[in-house]
Protein backbone atom coordinates (compact mmCIF):
# COMPACT_ATOMS: atom_id res chain seq x y z
CA UNK A 1 0.00 0.00 0.00
CA UNK A 2 1.27 3.46 -0.82
CA UNK A 3 0.00 6.77 0.46
CA UNK A 4 -1.27 7.48 -3.07
CA UNK A 5 -3.75 4.61 -2.89
CA UNK A 6 -5.50 6.23 0.02
CA UNK A 7 -8.55 8.39 -0.24
CA UNK A 8 -7.25 11.92 0.26
CA UNK A 9 -8.67 13.83 3.20
CA UNK A 10 -10.96 16.56 1.89
CA UNK A 11 -9.08 19.85 1.95
CA UNK A 12 -10.05 23.46 1.63
CA UNK A 13 -7.57 26.20 0.73
CA UNK A 14 -8.98 28.74 3.21
CA UNK A 15 -8.91 29.09 7.03
CA UNK A 16 -6.36 27.62 9.45
CA UNK A 17 -6.76 23.84 9.84
CA UNK A 18 -7.83 23.67 13.46
CA UNK A 19 -10.40 26.45 13.14
CA UNK A 20 -12.53 24.53 10.66
CA UNK A 21 -14.93 21.83 11.88
CA UNK A 22 -14.40 20.16 8.49
CA UNK A 23 -10.79 19.58 9.41
CA UNK A 24 -11.75 18.00 12.74
CA UNK A 25 -14.23 15.71 10.98
CA UNK A 26 -11.62 14.71 8.39
CA UNK A 27 -9.23 13.93 11.22
CA UNK A 28 -11.79 11.83 13.15
CA UNK A 29 -10.86 8.27 14.11
CA UNK A 30 -13.65 6.92 11.90
CA UNK A 31 -12.51 8.66 8.70
CA UNK A 32 -8.85 7.97 9.49
CA UNK A 33 -9.63 4.25 9.83
CA UNK A 34 -11.57 4.31 6.54
CA UNK A 35 -8.44 5.79 4.92
CA UNK A 36 -6.25 3.19 6.67
CA UNK A 37 -4.34 5.87 8.56
CA UNK A 38 -3.13 5.45 12.16
CA UNK A 39 -5.90 6.01 14.73
CA UNK A 40 -5.81 6.95 18.44
CA UNK A 41 -8.30 4.09 19.10
CA UNK A 42 -10.47 1.82 16.99
CA UNK A 43 -13.60 3.75 15.99
CA UNK A 44 -17.02 2.20 16.64
CA UNK A 45 -20.50 2.66 15.22
CA UNK A 46 -23.40 0.23 14.89
CA UNK A 47 -25.71 -0.46 11.99
CA UNK A 48 -29.24 0.35 13.29
CA UNK A 49 -27.73 2.21 16.22
CA UNK A 50 -30.80 4.45 16.12
CA UNK A 51 -34.15 2.79 16.40
CA UNK A 52 -36.13 0.37 18.45
CA UNK A 53 -33.40 -0.56 20.95
CA UNK A 54 -33.60 2.99 22.37
CA UNK A 55 -36.48 4.06 24.67
CA UNK A 56 -35.98 7.68 23.57
CA UNK A 57 -36.57 6.53 19.95
CA UNK A 58 -39.74 4.66 20.85
CA UNK A 59 -40.96 7.80 22.62
CA UNK A 60 -40.45 10.22 19.72
CA UNK A 61 -41.85 7.72 17.19
CA UNK A 62 -45.08 7.17 19.11
CA UNK A 63 -48.03 7.51 16.71
CA UNK A 64 -45.81 8.39 13.73
CA UNK A 65 -45.35 5.92 10.87
CA UNK A 66 -41.82 4.87 9.92
CA UNK A 67 -41.88 6.48 6.46
CA UNK A 68 -43.52 9.63 7.80
CA UNK A 69 -40.78 9.95 10.39
CA UNK A 70 -38.13 9.60 7.64
CA UNK A 71 -39.62 12.62 5.85
CA UNK A 72 -39.57 14.96 8.85
CA UNK A 73 -36.16 16.65 9.12
CA UNK A 74 -36.65 17.54 12.80
CA UNK A 75 -37.36 13.91 13.71
CA UNK A 76 -34.62 12.53 11.47
CA UNK A 77 -32.07 14.82 13.10
CA UNK A 78 -33.22 13.99 16.63
CA UNK A 79 -33.29 10.21 16.02
CA UNK A 80 -29.90 10.24 14.29
CA UNK A 81 -28.35 12.07 17.25
CA UNK A 82 -29.85 9.85 19.97
CA UNK A 83 -27.28 7.01 19.77
CA UNK A 84 -24.40 9.48 19.41
CA UNK A 85 -25.40 11.18 22.66
CA UNK A 86 -26.08 7.95 24.49
CA UNK A 87 -23.34 5.59 23.28
CA UNK A 88 -20.60 8.05 22.25
CA UNK A 89 -20.17 6.21 18.97
CA UNK A 90 -17.58 7.58 16.55
CA UNK A 91 -19.99 8.17 13.67
CA UNK A 92 -23.66 8.95 13.17
CA UNK A 93 -25.71 7.21 10.49
CA UNK A 94 -28.46 9.17 8.81
CA UNK A 95 -31.83 7.87 10.03
CA UNK A 96 -33.80 6.60 7.08
CA UNK A 97 -34.55 3.29 5.38
CA UNK A 98 -33.39 1.70 2.16
CA UNK A 99 -36.83 2.13 0.55
CA UNK A 100 -37.07 5.91 1.16
CA UNK A 101 -35.75 6.92 -2.32
CA UNK A 102 -38.28 4.56 -3.93
CA UNK A 103 -41.09 6.14 -1.95
CA UNK A 104 -39.71 9.56 -2.97
CA UNK A 105 -40.16 8.81 -6.69
CA UNK A 106 -43.73 7.70 -6.12
CA UNK A 107 -43.57 3.91 -5.73
CA UNK A 108 -46.57 2.76 -3.75
CA UNK A 109 -44.95 1.14 -0.73
CA UNK A 110 -45.16 1.23 3.03
CA UNK A 111 -43.11 -0.04 5.96
CA UNK A 112 -45.41 -2.29 7.98
CA UNK A 113 -44.55 -2.73 11.67
CA UNK A 114 -43.23 -6.22 12.32
CA UNK A 115 -42.98 -6.97 8.58
CA UNK A 116 -40.82 -4.40 6.82
CA UNK A 117 -41.16 -2.72 3.43
CA UNK A 118 -44.20 -3.88 1.43
CA UNK A 119 -44.75 -2.87 -2.23
CA UNK A 120 -48.37 -2.63 -3.44
CA UNK A 121 -47.83 -3.83 -7.00
CA UNK A 122 -44.68 -5.95 -7.29
CA UNK A 123 -42.44 -5.42 -10.33
CA UNK A 124 -42.60 -8.27 -12.82
CA UNK A 125 -42.74 -6.88 -16.38
CA UNK A 126 -41.06 -4.30 -18.60
CA UNK A 127 -44.10 -2.00 -18.19
CA UNK A 128 -43.35 -1.91 -14.46
CA UNK A 129 -40.03 -0.18 -15.19
CA UNK A 130 -41.92 2.92 -16.23
CA UNK A 131 -42.79 3.45 -12.58
CA UNK A 132 -39.07 3.90 -11.83
CA UNK A 133 -38.35 7.48 -12.83
CA UNK A 134 -35.03 9.18 -11.99
CA UNK A 135 -34.70 10.72 -8.52
CA UNK A 136 -34.43 14.50 -8.47
CA UNK A 137 -32.88 16.26 -5.45
CA UNK A 138 -36.19 18.17 -5.16
CA UNK A 139 -37.90 14.85 -4.34
CA UNK A 140 -35.93 14.65 -1.09
CA UNK A 141 -35.51 18.21 0.16
CA UNK A 142 -36.12 16.83 3.67
CA UNK A 143 -32.85 14.88 3.35
CA UNK A 144 -30.85 17.98 2.45
CA UNK A 145 -32.46 19.85 5.33
CA UNK A 146 -31.88 17.09 7.88
CA UNK A 147 -28.26 16.49 6.84
CA UNK A 148 -27.57 20.23 7.07
CA UNK A 149 -29.04 20.40 10.59
CA UNK A 150 -27.15 17.27 11.59
CA UNK A 151 -23.70 18.28 10.45
CA UNK A 152 -24.09 21.54 12.37
CA UNK A 153 -25.02 19.60 15.56
CA UNK A 154 -22.50 16.80 15.15
CA UNK A 155 -19.37 18.98 15.13
CA UNK A 156 -16.36 16.69 14.70
CA UNK A 157 -18.44 13.48 14.56
CA UNK A 158 -18.81 12.28 10.96
CA UNK A 159 -22.21 11.55 9.44
CA UNK A 160 -22.59 8.44 7.28
CA UNK A 161 -25.15 8.58 4.48
CA UNK A 162 -26.57 5.35 3.11
CA UNK A 163 -28.67 3.66 0.48
CA UNK A 164 -29.82 0.19 -0.49
CA UNK A 165 -27.86 -1.40 -3.35
CA UNK A 166 -29.64 -2.18 -6.64
CA UNK A 167 -29.95 -5.93 -5.97
CA UNK A 168 -31.45 -5.58 -2.49
CA UNK A 169 -33.86 -2.87 -3.68
CA UNK A 170 -34.80 -5.00 -6.70
CA UNK A 171 -35.57 -7.89 -4.38
CA UNK A 172 -38.06 -5.76 -2.40
CA UNK A 173 -39.66 -4.43 -5.62
CA UNK A 174 -39.93 -7.80 -7.37
CA UNK A 175 -40.99 -9.88 -4.36
CA UNK A 176 -43.27 -7.16 -3.02
CA UNK A 177 -41.76 -7.43 0.47
CA UNK A 178 -39.13 -9.24 2.54
CA UNK A 179 -38.27 -12.65 1.09
CA UNK A 180 -36.37 -15.66 2.30
CA UNK A 181 -35.69 -17.27 -1.07
CA UNK A 182 -35.91 -14.36 -3.55
CA UNK A 183 -37.61 -16.70 -6.01
CA UNK A 184 -39.35 -14.08 -8.17
CA UNK A 185 -36.21 -11.95 -8.17
CA UNK A 186 -34.07 -14.84 -9.34
CA UNK A 187 -36.71 -15.89 -11.88
CA UNK A 188 -36.33 -12.46 -13.49
CA UNK A 189 -32.54 -12.50 -13.21
CA UNK A 190 -32.24 -15.87 -14.98
CA UNK A 191 -35.34 -15.74 -17.16
CA UNK A 192 -35.42 -12.13 -18.38
CA UNK A 193 -31.80 -10.98 -18.19
CA UNK A 194 -32.33 -7.82 -20.26
CA UNK A 195 -35.25 -6.67 -18.17
CA UNK A 196 -33.22 -7.50 -15.05
CA UNK A 197 -30.22 -5.48 -16.27
CA UNK A 198 -32.45 -2.51 -17.09
CA UNK A 199 -34.14 -2.70 -13.68
CA UNK A 200 -30.80 -2.74 -11.87
CA UNK A 201 -29.47 0.05 -14.05
CA UNK A 202 -32.40 2.31 -13.19
CA UNK A 203 -32.03 1.47 -9.52
CA UNK A 204 -28.31 2.27 -9.72
CA UNK A 205 -29.11 5.76 -11.02
CA UNK A 206 -31.71 6.35 -8.29
CA UNK A 207 -29.33 5.09 -5.59
CA UNK A 208 -26.44 7.19 -6.89
CA UNK A 209 -28.64 10.30 -6.99
CA UNK A 210 -29.82 9.65 -3.42
CA UNK A 211 -26.25 9.24 -2.14
CA UNK A 212 -25.15 12.41 -3.95
CA UNK A 213 -27.86 14.41 -2.20
CA UNK A 214 -26.55 13.19 1.16
CA UNK A 215 -22.89 13.88 0.32
CA UNK A 216 -23.60 17.32 -1.14
CA UNK A 217 -25.53 18.22 2.00
CA UNK A 218 -22.55 17.21 4.18
CA UNK A 219 -22.33 13.44 4.74
CA UNK A 220 -18.67 12.41 5.27
CA UNK A 221 -18.98 8.79 4.13
CA UNK A 222 -21.58 6.55 2.53
CA UNK A 223 -22.60 2.94 3.03
CA UNK A 224 -24.24 0.88 0.30
CA UNK A 225 -26.32 -1.92 1.86
CA UNK A 226 -26.52 -4.98 -0.36
CA UNK A 227 -28.06 -6.88 2.52
CA UNK A 228 -29.40 -9.77 0.42
CA UNK A 229 -26.40 -10.24 -1.93
CA UNK A 230 -25.37 -13.28 0.12
CA UNK A 231 -28.27 -15.15 -1.49
CA UNK A 232 -26.29 -15.22 -4.76
CA UNK A 233 -23.60 -17.53 -6.12
CA UNK A 234 -20.37 -15.62 -6.87
CA UNK A 235 -20.70 -16.01 -10.64
CA UNK A 236 -24.25 -14.64 -10.64
CA UNK A 237 -23.22 -11.79 -8.38
CA UNK A 238 -20.36 -10.83 -10.71
CA UNK A 239 -22.39 -11.13 -13.87
CA UNK A 240 -25.82 -9.84 -12.86
CA UNK A 241 -25.32 -7.54 -9.87
CA UNK A 242 -21.78 -6.18 -9.61
CA UNK A 243 -22.05 -3.89 -12.69
CA UNK A 244 -24.97 -1.99 -11.16
CA UNK A 245 -23.28 -1.62 -7.76
CA UNK A 246 -20.08 -0.50 -9.51
CA UNK A 247 -22.10 2.16 -11.33
CA UNK A 248 -23.23 3.56 -7.97
CA UNK A 249 -19.70 3.59 -6.52
CA UNK A 250 -18.27 5.19 -9.68
CA UNK A 251 -20.91 7.91 -9.59
CA UNK A 252 -19.93 9.02 -6.09
CA UNK A 253 -16.16 8.47 -6.46
CA UNK A 254 -15.45 12.11 -7.48
CA UNK A 255 -16.55 13.32 -4.02
CA UNK A 256 -13.63 11.49 -2.39
CA UNK A 257 -15.64 10.35 0.65
CA UNK A 258 -15.11 6.76 1.87
CA UNK A 259 -17.53 4.29 0.31
CA UNK A 260 -18.53 1.34 2.49
CA UNK A 261 -20.11 -1.79 1.03
CA UNK A 262 -21.97 -4.24 3.25
CA UNK A 263 -23.96 -7.44 2.87
CA UNK A 264 -24.98 -10.43 5.00
CA UNK A 265 -23.73 -13.97 4.34
CA UNK A 266 -21.26 -12.62 1.80
CA UNK A 267 -18.19 -14.67 2.77
CA UNK A 268 -17.84 -15.97 -0.79
CA UNK A 269 -18.48 -12.53 -2.31
CA UNK A 270 -16.13 -10.32 -0.30
CA UNK A 271 -13.55 -10.01 -3.09
CA UNK A 272 -16.17 -9.19 -5.71
CA UNK A 273 -17.92 -6.68 -3.44
CA UNK A 274 -14.58 -4.94 -2.91
CA UNK A 275 -13.99 -4.88 -6.68
CA UNK A 276 -17.34 -3.15 -7.18
CA UNK A 277 -15.55 -0.04 -5.89
CA UNK A 278 -15.72 0.06 -2.11
CA UNK A 279 -13.02 1.67 0.04
CA UNK A 280 -14.27 -0.18 3.14
CA UNK A 281 -15.94 -3.60 3.13
CA UNK A 282 -18.39 -4.51 5.90
CA UNK A 283 -18.25 -8.12 7.04
CA UNK A 284 -20.87 -10.14 8.91
CA UNK A 285 -19.86 -12.41 11.81
CA UNK A 286 -19.40 -15.57 9.77
CA UNK A 287 -15.85 -14.82 8.58
CA UNK A 288 -13.06 -13.67 10.95
CA UNK A 289 -11.74 -10.24 9.96
CA UNK A 290 -8.18 -11.38 9.16
CA UNK A 291 -9.53 -13.97 6.73
CA UNK A 292 -12.08 -11.46 5.42
CA UNK A 293 -9.28 -8.95 4.75
CA UNK A 294 -7.40 -11.61 2.78
CA UNK A 295 -10.49 -12.22 0.63
CA UNK A 296 -11.18 -8.49 0.21
CA UNK A 297 -7.66 -7.86 -1.05
CA UNK A 298 -5.18 -5.02 -0.49
CA UNK A 299 -5.84 -1.31 0.01
CA UNK A 300 -9.30 -1.63 1.58
CA UNK A 301 -10.36 -1.10 5.17
CA UNK A 302 -12.70 -3.56 6.90
CA UNK A 303 -15.75 -2.97 9.08
CA UNK A 304 -17.33 -5.36 11.56
CA UNK A 305 -18.05 -7.89 12.80
CA UNK A 306 -19.46 -8.83 16.22
CA UNK A 307 -22.55 -11.04 16.00
CA UNK A 308 -25.45 -8.78 17.15
CA UNK A 309 -26.90 -11.72 19.13
CA UNK A 310 -23.76 -11.75 21.34
CA UNK A 311 -25.09 -8.60 23.03
CA UNK A 312 -27.72 -10.73 24.77
CA UNK A 313 -24.98 -12.65 26.64
CA UNK A 314 -23.55 -11.56 30.03
CA UNK A 315 -20.97 -8.77 29.96
CA UNK A 316 -17.82 -10.95 30.26
CA UNK A 317 -18.97 -13.01 27.27
CA UNK A 318 -19.65 -9.87 25.21
CA UNK A 319 -16.18 -8.60 26.08
CA UNK A 320 -14.55 -11.93 25.20
CA UNK A 321 -16.23 -11.97 21.80
CA UNK A 322 -15.39 -8.30 21.17
CA UNK A 323 -11.78 -9.13 22.08
CA UNK A 324 -11.84 -11.89 19.49
CA UNK A 325 -12.94 -9.40 16.81
CA UNK A 326 -10.20 -6.95 17.85
CA UNK A 327 -7.56 -9.70 17.86
CA UNK A 328 -8.48 -10.77 14.33
CA UNK A 329 -8.19 -7.14 13.21
CA UNK A 330 -4.98 -6.39 15.14
CA UNK A 331 -2.65 -6.33 12.12
CA UNK A 332 -5.04 -4.67 9.68
CA UNK A 333 -4.29 -1.04 8.78
CA UNK A 334 -7.95 0.04 8.73
CA UNK A 335 -10.59 -1.37 11.07
CA UNK A 336 -13.94 0.17 11.94
CA UNK A 337 -15.61 -1.79 14.73
CA UNK A 338 -19.26 -2.59 14.09
CA UNK A 339 -21.69 -5.46 14.46
CA UNK A 340 -21.99 -8.07 11.72
CA UNK A 341 -25.52 -6.76 11.03
CA UNK A 342 -27.93 -4.30 12.60
CA UNK A 343 -28.65 -3.91 16.32
CA UNK A 344 -31.51 -6.28 17.20
CA UNK A 345 -34.62 -4.41 18.45
CA UNK A 346 -34.57 -5.98 21.96
CA UNK A 347 -30.90 -5.28 22.63
CA UNK A 348 -30.17 -3.69 26.03
CA UNK A 349 -28.87 -0.21 25.10
CA UNK A 350 -26.49 -0.24 28.10
CA UNK A 351 -24.73 -3.25 26.58
CA UNK A 352 -24.04 -1.15 23.49
CA UNK A 353 -22.73 1.80 25.51
CA UNK A 354 -20.41 -0.53 27.44
CA UNK A 355 -19.20 -2.11 24.21
CA UNK A 356 -18.17 1.28 22.79
CA UNK A 357 -16.23 2.01 26.00
CA UNK A 358 -14.63 -1.43 25.94
CA UNK A 359 -13.41 -1.15 22.34
CA UNK A 360 -12.03 2.34 22.97
CA UNK A 361 -10.22 1.22 26.14
CA UNK A 362 -8.80 -1.93 24.63
CA UNK A 363 -7.43 -0.16 21.56
CA UNK A 364 -6.20 3.17 23.04
CA UNK A 365 -2.77 3.85 21.57
O1 LIG B 1 -36.62 -8.23 7.98
C1 LIG B 1 -36.92 -7.83 6.86
O2 LIG B 1 -36.81 -8.47 5.84
C2 LIG B 1 -37.41 -6.39 6.70
C3 LIG B 1 -36.40 -5.46 7.26
C4 LIG B 1 -36.75 -3.99 7.30
C5 LIG B 1 -36.24 -2.99 6.43
N1 LIG B 1 -36.70 -1.79 6.87
C6 LIG B 1 -37.47 -1.98 7.98
C7 LIG B 1 -37.56 -3.34 8.24
C8 LIG B 1 -38.40 -3.96 9.33
C9 LIG B 1 -37.64 -4.27 10.58
O3 LIG B 1 -36.44 -3.98 10.70
O4 LIG B 1 -38.28 -4.83 11.48
C10 LIG B 1 -38.08 -0.90 8.77
C11 LIG B 1 -37.11 -0.12 9.59
N2 LIG B 1 -36.03 0.58 9.10
C12 LIG B 1 -35.38 1.20 10.15
C13 LIG B 1 -36.12 0.94 11.35
C14 LIG B 1 -35.75 1.44 12.70
C15 LIG B 1 -35.22 0.30 13.55
O5 LIG B 1 -34.52 -0.59 13.02
O6 LIG B 1 -35.58 0.26 14.73
C16 LIG B 1 -37.18 0.10 11.00
C17 LIG B 1 -38.28 -0.40 11.88
C18 LIG B 1 -39.32 0.63 11.90
C19 LIG B 1 -40.31 0.47 12.99
O7 LIG B 1 -41.13 -0.47 12.88
O8 LIG B 1 -40.24 1.26 13.94
C20 LIG B 1 -34.21 2.10 10.03
C21 LIG B 1 -33.08 1.68 9.19
N3 LIG B 1 -33.09 0.74 8.18
C22 LIG B 1 -31.82 0.59 7.69
C23 LIG B 1 -30.97 1.50 8.36
C24 LIG B 1 -29.51 1.65 8.13
C25 LIG B 1 -28.70 0.87 9.17
O9 LIG B 1 -28.86 -0.34 9.26
O10 LIG B 1 -27.91 1.48 9.90
C26 LIG B 1 -31.75 2.20 9.27
C27 LIG B 1 -31.34 3.37 10.16
C28 LIG B 1 -30.74 2.98 11.43
C29 LIG B 1 -30.05 4.14 12.08
O11 LIG B 1 -30.27 5.29 11.72
O12 LIG B 1 -29.28 3.85 13.01
C30 LIG B 1 -31.37 -0.28 6.60
C31 LIG B 1 -32.24 -1.37 6.11
N4 LIG B 1 -33.62 -1.45 6.05
C32 LIG B 1 -33.99 -2.66 5.47
C33 LIG B 1 -32.81 -3.34 5.11
C34 LIG B 1 -32.78 -4.63 4.33
C35 LIG B 1 -32.18 -5.76 5.02
C36 LIG B 1 -32.82 -6.24 6.28
O13 LIG B 1 -33.96 -6.69 6.20
O14 LIG B 1 -32.18 -6.25 7.33
C37 LIG B 1 -31.73 -2.53 5.49
C38 LIG B 1 -30.26 -2.81 5.36
C39 LIG B 1 -29.75 -3.71 6.47
O15 LIG B 1 -30.11 -3.52 7.64
O16 LIG B 1 -29.02 -4.63 6.11
C40 LIG B 1 -35.37 -3.14 5.23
Amino acid sequence: MTADDRIPAPTSPSAPEAARPGAAVADSAFLRACRREPVPYTPVWFMRQAGRSLPEYRRVREGIGMLDSCMRPDLVAEITLQPVRRHKVDAAIYFSDIVVPLKAIGIDLDIKPGVGPVVDRPFRTREDLERLRPLDPDDVTYVTEAVGALTAELGATPLIGFAGAPFTLASYLVEGGPSRNHEHTKAMMYGAPELWADLLDRLADITAAFLKVQIEAGASAVQLFDSWAGALAPEDYRHSVLPASAKVFDAVAPYGVPRIHFGVGTGELLGAMAEAGADVVGVDWRVPLDEAARRIGPDKAVQGNLDPAVLFAPRPAVEAQARRVLDAARDLPGHVFNLGHGVLPDTDPDALTRLVEFVHEQTAR
